[in-house]
């Protein structure tokens, strides 16, 4: 692939965007992550104003760190770039405290307040945007947005432009090596960070992201009798994420109202 090319392309793409919305800028959460790091480094080089915020949630150091260098590194190299560190911990807290969470335990729970983490950064990012007349820019990639849906709906989902969600994750680490990223954030293992364990993607999804690009690639047009037993394995942990993120991705159902009820 032609990663330089990509990223102009890119960058392009977003400074357009911005003018004919008539927005100033951008804003992106900087997780100390891949994805997050490509994003607000293509934004910084649109020359348009950029904010970064990093949102810690009961965050773990190493991520604290990687965001921060990373956001130090953006800072020297680019004018444009101004940067935030909101710590979202206690407004969580908070959060858990008001909805009265009976058993932090419970796995449903647990789900909805991983969620919830997300959609509070939602809600800080347009915070942001509204008041600096910025654009949240989103930082799912393929695989996430349109094959296995690993995101969470109005959370990190919620984003005013997509830059890399027409990247699978091995596209994304080619245009981070293009783009100078550090390596310690080009080293680590994807997570979304919204656990109070250390669980990394592939831990949470049961297979690793070469082997959902491969089955993105294949699905619904290869014959499963020719599969490996672990290329079963995997074809149907993504055929399930697939099929079961749907609703995230189509518009939401509209009760359209019989034309002779409203007379
Ligand atoms: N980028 C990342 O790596 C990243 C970021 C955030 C979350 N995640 C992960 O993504 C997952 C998100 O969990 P999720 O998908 O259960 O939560 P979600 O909130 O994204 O979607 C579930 C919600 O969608 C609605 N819903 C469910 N079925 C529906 C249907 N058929 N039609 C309409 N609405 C429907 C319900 O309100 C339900 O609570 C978690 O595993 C989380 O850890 C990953
Ligand atoms: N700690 C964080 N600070 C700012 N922004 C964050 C943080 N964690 C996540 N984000 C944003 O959300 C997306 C998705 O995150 P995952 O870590 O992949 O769940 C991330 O790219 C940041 O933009
Ligand atoms: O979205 P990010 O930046 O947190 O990347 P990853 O999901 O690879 O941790």
């Amino acid at each position: 692939m032609q990663a330089a090319a990509i990223i102009e392309h890119i960058i392009n793409w977003l400074r357009d965007y911005a003018t004919q919305s008539n927005c100033k800028g951008f804003v992106v959460g900087v997780s100390g992550g891949i994805d997050s790091a490509v994003v607000s480094t293509l934004a910084a080089q649109t020359g348009l104003p950029t904010l970064v915020l990093e949102l810690p949630i009961h965050q773990k150091v190493n991520q604290i760190a990687r965001a921060q260098e990373h956001i130090r590194q953006l800072k020297s190299r680019f004018s444009n770039i101004q940067s935030n560190s909101i710590d979202l911990t206690s407004t969580f807290d908070s959060f858990t405290i008001a909805v009265d969470v009976a058993d932090q335990n419970e796995q449903q729970t647990q789900l909805a307040l991983a969620n919830a983490r997300s959609r509070l950064r939602m809600i800080t990012l347009y915070y942001y945007a509204q008041q600096n007349g910025l654009l949240v820019v989103g930082t799912g990639n393929k695989i996430e947005d349109f094959g296995v849906g690993f995101f969470t709906k109005y959370g990190d989902g919620g984003v005013d432009l997509s830059p890399i969600a027409d990247l699978l994750k091995s596209q994304v680490y080619a245009l981070a090596k293009e783009l100078n990223i550090d390596q310690k954030i080009i080293d680590a293992p994807p997570t979304d960070g919204l656990w109070d364990t250390d669980k990394t993607d592939e831990e949470q999804i049961g297979a690793t992201y070469p082997e959902l690009e491969w089955a993105m690639s294949i699905y619904d047009t290869h014959k499963i009798d020719d599969f490996t037993d672990r290329q079963r394995e995997v074809y149907a942990i993504y055929d399930r994420y697939h099929r079961a993120m749907q609703h995230k991705i189509n518009p939401i159902p509209v009760c359209k109202i019989p034309p002779e009820l409203l007379n």
